[in-house]
Order: structure tokens, then C-alpha cells, then sequence
């Protein structure tokens, strides 16, 4: 497969190393203002900034090039993707952590949101670490947390980044040299604390799902998650 990295940071990095020992050729790779002709690959991983993922997902889309994006902290503009994707009849997957780890996390997450949903003695938090280059706070896969959390617990209505108020989940975010994404979540009563954490060792796990995800995609049409692709929930 040609494969075109939009974003050719960390994760542009570590997903080339990756796609290359699986058999693909990397055709494509952008950082900033590279001119390129999109159309030159068959599948592209966007791996850049908030500010630049919307308009690179979109000449993707536009140009009938499947695209999966991991760039978190733009997705006030995700039902514009959706609906581009729709009229386009494009292909499309975001994700805010393409690592199977936490995509069996976030339904253990799910499980037990509705487990903890009748005992109100227990007061829940999120805490995110990540690296202090990381630019968006809190991370995409806190707030995919809160937002499996809410689903299935009536208690919850929103989050809100280092407050507790009563409706919202208290996300903390912690920023630390070299840390490459740990998240835990804690709900704590007078008698006892129940914790679920994961624990990102390095970078792998997420540039894996990046290019099981661009396999996955490659011949289909329609905006998809990682539940598709990894056949799980
Ligand atoms: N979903 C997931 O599983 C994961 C998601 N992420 C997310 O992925 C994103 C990238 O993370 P990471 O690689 O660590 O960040 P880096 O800062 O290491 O890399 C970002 C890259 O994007 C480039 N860039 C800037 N503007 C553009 C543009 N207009 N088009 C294309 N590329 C551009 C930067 O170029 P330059 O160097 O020239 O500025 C840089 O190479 C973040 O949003 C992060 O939260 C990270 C890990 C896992
Ligand atoms: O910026 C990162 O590094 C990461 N970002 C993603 C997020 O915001 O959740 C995923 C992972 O935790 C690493």
C-alpha cells in the first residue's frame, strides 16, 4: 500500500517504521507547508496538529484518498468531516487512541460506568499524563473516557478540565517530560478507592492500530471507529 503521512512528527515516525516492516511503501510525508499531490497515495495517516487536521482530512476526502486521522483537539469540526465524507462518499476514521490496549480500555471504562452508576457514595475523577510537547489538553482519549462514562451514567452530563463540579467529571491533566499517554480512572468513597489505569510504554501500540487502521480502510467507503476495525464492544 502507498501510504501519505500528514504529519511526519513522533507518531509520523514511529507509524513509518511500522508500515515498512509490514510491507508498505511510504509515498508521501508532511510537515508545515509541504506541497504534495495527495492522489499519489492510496491510503494517508494524519498525525499533525489541531489547527492543520480538518483541512488535510478534507483535501483527502475531496481527492477520494480513504484517510485516518489521530490528531486530537479538532473535533468542533468532526460533523463537518462526517458530512464531506457522506457527500464525497469518502472514507474516513478518527480515533483519539488507535492502540488496542485502550480500545479494550475504553469498554472496561464502559462496563463499569455502569457498574459504579447506583453507588453515589463514590466520587469519580479522570487524570491524563502526557509529554510536555503535547499541544491540546485535557487528551482525546480523556474526553473519550468522560464521554463513555456519561453515556452510562446518568450522575455525569459533561467534563470539565481541573474542577469538580456536581454534574461534570474533574479531568486532570498533567504534563511530563517523556511520558507517552497514561490515563486513569478513579472513583473514591470514604471507605475505598477503585482504579482502572492504562499505561503507555512507548508509542507502538498507537502507530500499530494507525496502520491496521489504513489496511482496514483502504477498499471501503463510509466514516468508521477502531470498534469496526477491531471487532470489539
Ligand atoms: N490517536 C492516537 O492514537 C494518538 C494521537 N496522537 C495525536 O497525534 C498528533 C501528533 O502527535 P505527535 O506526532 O506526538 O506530534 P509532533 O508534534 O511530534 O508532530 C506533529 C507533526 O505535524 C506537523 N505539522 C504541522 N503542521 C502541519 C500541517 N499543516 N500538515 C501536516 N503536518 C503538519 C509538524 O511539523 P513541524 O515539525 O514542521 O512543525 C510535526 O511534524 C497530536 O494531535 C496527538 O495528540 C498522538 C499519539 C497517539
Ligand atoms: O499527544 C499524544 O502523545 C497522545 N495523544 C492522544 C490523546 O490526546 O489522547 C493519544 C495518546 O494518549 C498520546
Amino acid at each position: 500500500m502507498k501510504i501519505a503521512l500528514l504529519g511526519y512528527g513522533k507518531m509520523g515516525k514511529a507509524i513509518e517504521t511500522i508500515a515498512l516492516q509490514r510491507g508498505h511503501t511510504i509515498v508521501i510525508k508532511t510537515s508545515k507547508t509541504d506541497n504534495y499531490t495527495i492522489t499519489d497515495a492510496d491510503v494517508a495517516i494524519d498525525f499533525s496538529i489541531p489547527s492543520a487536521a480538518f483541512g488535510n482530512i478534507s483535501n483527502c476526502i475531496n481527492n477520494q484518498v480513504p484517510v485516518i486521522s489521530g490528531t486530537t483537539g479538532w473535533l468542533d469540526q468532526y460533523n463537518d468531516v462526517v458530512s464531506l465524507c457522506k457527500k464525497q462518499k469518502g472514507a474516513f476514521i478518527y480515533a483519539s487512541n488507535f492502540s488496542l490496549g485502550v480500545n479494550i480500555f475504553f469498554e472496561l471504562n464502559e462496563t463499569l460506568a455502569k457498574m459504579m452508576s447506583k453507588l453515589t457514595d463514590y466520587k469519580l475523577d479522570i487524570e491524563e499524563i502526557h509529554h510536555t510537547q503535547k499541544l491540546d489538553a485535557p487528551s482525546g482519549t480523556a474526553i473519550t473516557l468522560a464521554e463513555g462514562i456519561i453515556k452510562n451514567n446518568d450522575a455525569y452530563k459533561g467534563w470539565e478540565l481541573d474542577k469538580a463540579n456536581n454534574n461534570n467529571i474533574p479531568i486532570v491533566a498533567k504534563r511530563i517530560p517523556e511520558v507517552p499517554g497514561t490515563h486513569t480512572i478513579s472513583y473514591t468513597s470514604p471507605i475505598d478507592t477503585i482504579k482502572i489505569e492504562h499505561e503507555a510504554h512507548n508509542r507502538q501500540g498507537f502507530a500499530l492500530g494507525a496502520v491496521i487502521a489504513a489496511e482496514w480502510i483502504v477498499d471501503k467507503t463510509g466514516v468508521f471507529t477502531m470498534k469496526d476495525v477491531l471487532n470489539i464492544g
